[in-house]
């Protein structure tokens, strides 16, 4: 099992000060740093592009830029996010496109490459597709809004990708992105996940510290 991994989400930082917000997670110790793509069409919501990421950066920022595109066409928009210096590409699974092809190309781009489900579809959609993977992202909320409830109906889902990860001996991180504290994020590692996005939890916490020991307990 893959030690835990706090990835708290920019989306729930101060939007006029995000290299600040960055840098409070920097300073926990904390290595990776989840981004929402957001472009108002595939999501009913705007957030950031690739010139947020070069400018974060620009401003010092280090972290392993786990970058979540909710793109309705995210095969157009890989090699920016890449060359504005995104660790990690993770692309859902719903929109029509060659998945296959897209997750080699963000390899061939020096990335990580993620496949990202929504609550409504199916582990099995992304099954012919999880030894192309380093994540599986488990969205455990409708993507679009920061601060909605955890669907523990997702937990089955869960649990059907790490026992399809153990039969066939795969490596790729489960991570949970949606209403993620630590009562929710306890109960997906129950089920297997090993890397947890937190937005409002995490920038909401008076003690971050504790908040982000208590993660890595899990
Ligand atoms: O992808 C998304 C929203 O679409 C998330 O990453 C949110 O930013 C998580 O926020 P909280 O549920 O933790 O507030």
């Amino acid at each position: 099992m893959h030690p835990p991994i706090l990835a708290p989400s920019l989306l729930a930082g101060d939007h006029a000060q995000l290299a600040t917000s960055a840098r409070i997670v920097e300073e926990l110790g904390l290595p990776w740093l989840h981004l929402d793509i957001m472009d108002g069409h595939f999501v009913p919501n705007l957030s950031f592009g690739p010139a947020t990421l070069t400018a974060l950066r620009r401003h010092g920022i280090k972290a392993y830029f786990d970058t979540h595109l909710m793109l309705s066409q995210p095969a157009r928009y890989i090699e920016p996010f890449a060359k504005a210096g995104a660790n990690q590409i993770s692309i859902h699974i719903e929109p029509t496109y060659d998945h296959a092809d897209t997750l080699d190309r963000i390899h061939a781009l020096g990335c990580q490459a993620g496949i990202v489900l929504n609550p409504d579809t199916p582990a099995s959609a992304v099954e012919p597709l999880l030894a192309r993977v380093d994540l599986v992202l488990v969205m455990t909320v409708q993507p679009g809004f920061g601060g909605q409830s955890f669907r523990a109906a997702m937990l089955p889902k869960i649990r059907q990708l790490d026992q399809w990860r153990s039969e066939r001996a795969l490596t790729f991180r489960l991570e949970v992105d949606g209403g993620i504290d630590l009562e929710t994020a306890r109960q997906c590692r129950a089920a297997g996940a090993d890397t947890f996005v937190a937005g409002t939890s995490f920038f909401g916490a008076p003690d971050k510290p504790a908040f982000a020991a208590a993660f890595a307990q899990l």
